[in-house]
């Protein structure tokens, strides 16, 4: 279980600490987890109250020993009194050693074999042994005298010192309580225990007049000399009035058996004679005066009244003359800061324990006893016992101001079992106890529930559902601070309703105190005291003003000190709540300037990993590119120098074949007349005879027409191969200049440049061939000719033949020329196109450039499934094209689009229409011979 300590002036404390919690009490406390300071606690309405005289300027020096007026407010000390069995019980054998005192703070309960608990056990729902922890646990056989001074004599203490404290029993009946508080016999209780150590302590210092009363809530009223009188003759008549009672019962008690009553025969000598006997000398009334406030005199005033079936009585009002007068009750009424109080109580000043004791006494006669079946003389009433000290001061402030401090102390009716009751009567006043008790423990559970949720809005703490914690709320809210004495009775019979009452108590021990007024006073004084508190928020000289003016005060009590004094505390508060701001928000800018930095840091350190990892990745593109470039080179070179081979290998053949072709056309020197020097030879044939070669001349001129025909035809077909053959050249020289161009623009570096150059070294070399071809082929048309020639002047039938055949298969052979030239030109537009693509998928492959020059290649643009290159972008041309805007331009589908070149028209022609349209042939030429 955490617990929230407070810091000074009511302020939370984040530290927290670990309690250990035994089972029942978790049990009991349910999921609560994080206590926290309860509003209330902290900000007291009894805060404001003081004095309606005004206090004085500087406070008074107070003697800080001892005094529990720490800035950390502690945990409310619940004791434990556990009360012997009587003889009667021990025969009844209620002793089944259901409480055990395992030590100084620890308590056993066993579940007796008859209880309700132990019946629970068994069926499971409980558990059958609880154990409680609390400030201090008296056995049986404590005395009166160790119990005051470890529980009383502190509040006692403080109550001198200017504080509010209030005591109060609590168990269930006949276990103690009124023992506890009143005593018995030679044993008086912790009261008079405390009002005769009040008095012994006040020796001498005790304020003669008359003249201050304590008013309302904690005010005090200054009474006219006509009012003295009147208090003076009631004081009177109360002692008087107790004096006669003990007379007339001779010393003995009848109608209570209170402790004090046994020493009540003659009051004035038996006080004194108690004090030395009974009461053993207490440690703080041994110190006489000392820690007491100098130049300050006091003034003791009692009230005593009981709470009866939610009614208020004043057992100090004089007793009704009639029998069949009705007691007035009281009524609550709240002061101008909300604090309650008991309106028109009759407050006694005394002015020794004795008068203390015997109007004490007075007022106990008119208190409600009943005869209980657990108590003959038990009480049915709350009964409250208030001592308020008026603090006067003396000399200069004299008359000026009165601070007021009080102890209560409460006897708490006892919880029992309303079933318990035969008596109509009884089960009433069992039920409004019942009643008022369980309020006080809803408030004691609200106000811890507060405490432990900080986070949380606060539960409204019930006090204003009974009068008995109305009228105690002041000390639960941190106007003053409350201990608590459970009383247990050992008896097995009442082990059920004592589990009860220690699980009540057991939550108590979770309550904090909120911070005491005078750790309030302590922390204003210290902020008009202390220049380094204020430094920051007052100026220099309002430091040196303040050093001068309260140099000498002292710890004291709030409504000690003046209005100015409140107001320029208020100021340094204010200013150092300015202060702290200003310091908040230069924090929060610095962190802000800080976090961005750190930001800013955090984006350039990124920046430059992208950047270094761009730049790797670049590299590292560009080595895969060479690599793949080097390879793509390496591999053009082999296949380029392979083709070149072929043609050379086809160009040597064809040049053999065509001197052959030359050597097979020269005539015979002998028999046919020599040809001119430009007209190729034609080859020789055979003379015939003269009638033959009449019947021959005739058939010859004939088919000399005819093969005239057929030259002719072959001449128009060579012109059409000469046509074309320009054509093509024209087309390779466009081409050749559209390299260059490109060439030109590509202006690659580096292995690309190289690529290119080998390509275009390639392509020169390509046209080098063509040039030896066509050359080769002017040769052919050159040989054709003078064997047409040869043809013309040859008048022989034979020769002509053979000339003709001759010319047969030249033609043949430049038909075969014609077509591996075709077949060439197709072969080196097939390299052009593939140098073409190869370039573009070179490009493509190179890593794009940066900015809106980005173009996207065919290759990408395929992969990604978009092979339409009429979808791309008027903007996204691709890099080839831009090369080569006239070739790539080029439709490839529809013959619209197709380029009208020679060369293209003859590839078309061949492409479309395989098999190709055979050229008119010398075998069909042959054929007609
Ligand atoms: N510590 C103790 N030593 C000796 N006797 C005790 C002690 N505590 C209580 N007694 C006796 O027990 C009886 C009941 O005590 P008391 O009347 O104080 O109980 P109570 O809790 O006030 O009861 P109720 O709530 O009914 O008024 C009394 O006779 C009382 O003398």
């Amino acid at each position: 279980m955490a617990l929230y300590l407070a810091s000074p002036c009511g302020l939370v404390s984040d530290e927290e600490g670990e309690t250990p919690v035994f089972e029942s009490t978790a049990a009991e406390l349910g999921n609560v987890t994080r206590p926290r300071l309860p509003e209330l606690s902290i900000i007291s309405p009894g805060l404001e109250t003081k004095a309606s005289i005004s206090a004085p300027k500087t406070a008074p020096a107070v003697e800080r020993q001892g005094s529990r007026d720490d800035a950390i407010p502690e945990k409310v000390k619940v004791y434990v009194r556990v009360r012997p069995l009587s003889k009667e019980e021990k025969e009844r054998a209620e002793e089944q050693g259901c409480v055990t005192i395992q030590n100084e703070d620890t308590l056993l309960l066993k579940a007796p074999k008859d209880s309700q608990a132990m019946k629970s056990a068994e069926r499971g729902i409980t558990q059958s042994i609880h154990k409680f922890s609390f400030s201090k646990i008296f056995g049986p056989e404590t005395k009166q005298q160790e119990l005051f001074e470890d529980t009383m004599k502190h509040m006692v203490k403080d109550v001198l010192l200017g504080e509010n404290r209030l005591l109060y029993t609590y168990g269930v009946t006949n276990s103690g309580k009124t023992y506890t508080i009143q005593g018995k016999g030679r044993e008086p209780g912790l009261l008079p225990r405390a009002l005769a150590s009040t008095f012994k302590k006040l020796q001498g210092r005790l304020y003669a007049g008359m003249d201050l009363k304590p008013a309302m809530y904690q005010d005090v009223r200054r009474l006219d000399p006509r009012e003295v009188r009147a208090e003076e003759q009631l004081r009177d008549s109360l002692l008087q009035e107790d004096q006669s009672m003990n007379s007339r019962r001779g010393g003995t008690s009848t109608t209570w058996d209170s402790g004090i009553a046994g020493l009540s025969t003659s009051i004035n000598t038996q006080l004194e004679d108690s004090d030395n006997m009974c009461l053993d000398p207490d440690s703080l009334s041994q110190s006489g005066g000392e820690g007491l406030e100098d130049g300050v005199q006091y003034s003791v005033w009692v009230s005593y009244y009981e709470i009866y079936n939610e009614f208020l009585y004043d057992l100090l009002e004089a007793a009704p003359t009639s029998m069949l007068k009705k007691r007035s009750n009281l009524k609550l009424s709240d002061d101008r800061q909300g604090n309650p109080y008991v309106k028109d109580l009759t407050w006694i000043q005394v002015r020794s324990a004795e008068e203390a004791w015997r109007v004490l006494r007075a007022g106990h006669r008119n208190q409600s006893f009943a005869s209980t079946h657990l108590n003959e003389n038990s009480s049915r009433s709350h009964s409250i016992f208030s001592m308020r000290l008026l603090h006067i001061h003396q000399g200069a402030e004299a008359g000026k101001a009165a601070h007021i401090s009080e102890l209560t102390v409460c006897d708490l009716a006892g919880s029992e079992r309303c079933k318990d009751q035969r008596n109509g009567e009884r089960m009433k006043e069992a039920n409004n106890i019942n009643t008022s008790l369980h309020t006080l423990g809803r408030c004691i559970a609200a106000l811890r529930h507060n405490q432990n949720n900080r986070s949380r809005p606060p539960q409204v703490v019930p006090f204003r559902e009974s009068k008995l914690t109305r009228v105690l709320q002041g000390y639960f809210s941190g106007r003053g601070s409350s201990s608590m004495v459970v009383n247990i009775n050992p008896c097995a019979g009442v082990y059920d309703e004592t589990l009860q009452a220690l699980k009540f108590s057991a939550i108590a021990t979770q309550l904090l105190h909120g911070p005491s007024t005078k750790s309030r006073v302590a922390y204003i004084l210290s902020l008009l005291n202390e220049p380094a508190a204020a430094a920051a928020a007052l100026d220099s000289t309002y430091e040196e003003e303040e050093d001068e003016e309260e140099s000498d005060e002292e710890e004291g009590d709030m409504t000690m000190l003046n209005t100015e004094s409140l107001l320029r505390a208020i100021e340094v508060l204010k200013r150092g709540v300015f202060r702290l701001r200003q310091e908040k928000e230069t924090l929060e800018a610095d962190v802000r300037e800080q976090v961005v930095s750190e930001t800013m840091e955090v984006f350039t350190s990124m920046q430059n990993d992208f950047s270094a990892s761009m730049e790797a990745q670049r590299n590292l593109m560009e080595e895969k590119y060479e690599t793949n470039i080097a390879n793509l080179q390496k591999n053009l070179k082999r296949y380029y120098s392979q083709e070149l081979d072929e043609r050379d290998q086809e160009i040597a053949a064809l040049t053999a074949a065509l001197e052959r072709k030359e050597d097979a056309a020269q005539p015979a020197p002998s028999t046919l007349p020599l040809p001119s020097s430009s007209e190729p030879p034609l080859p020789r044939t055979p003379v015939a005879g003269p009638r033959r070669s009449a019947r021959q001349a005739a058939g010859g001129a004939a088919q000399q027409d005819h093969s005239r025909a057929e030259l002719d035809h072959s001449r128009a077909e060579l012109d059409q191969c000469r046509a074309e053959l320009d054509q093509c050249r024209a087309e390779l020289a466009s081409r050749t200049q559209e390299l260059r161009r490109a060439e030109v623009q590509m202006a690659v570096p580096g292995p690309t440049r190289a690529l290119t150059g080998s390509a275009d070294r390639k392509l020169e070399e390509g046209q080098r061939n063509l040039r030896q071809l066509r050359l080769s082929l002017q040769r052919l048309v050159g040989n054709l000719q003078s064997g047409e020639r040869a043809c013309c002047r040859n008048t022989d039938g034979e020769r002509l033949r053979q000339g003709l055949s001759s010319a047969d298969e030249t033609l043949v052979r430049q038909d075969q020329i014609l077509s591996e030239l075709q077949n060439g030109l197709r072969l080196i537009k097939a390299d052009l196109r593939r140098k073409d693509e190869s370039l573009a998928a070179l490009q493509a492959s190179r890593p794009p450039p940066s900015g809106s020059a980005y173009m996207t290649t065919p290759t990408s643009c395929k992969k990604r499934g978009c092979g339409n290159t009429e979808n791309h972008p008027p903007e996204k041309r691709t890099f080839f094209n831009s090369l080569f805007p006239a070739r790539m331009a080029t439709p490839k589908y529809g013959a619209a689009a197709q380029p009208n070149t020679p060369s293209a028209r003859i590839l078309r022609s061949r492409q479309q229409s395989p098999p190709p349209s055979p050229a008119p042939t010398p075998r069909s030429f042959r054929g007609k011979y």
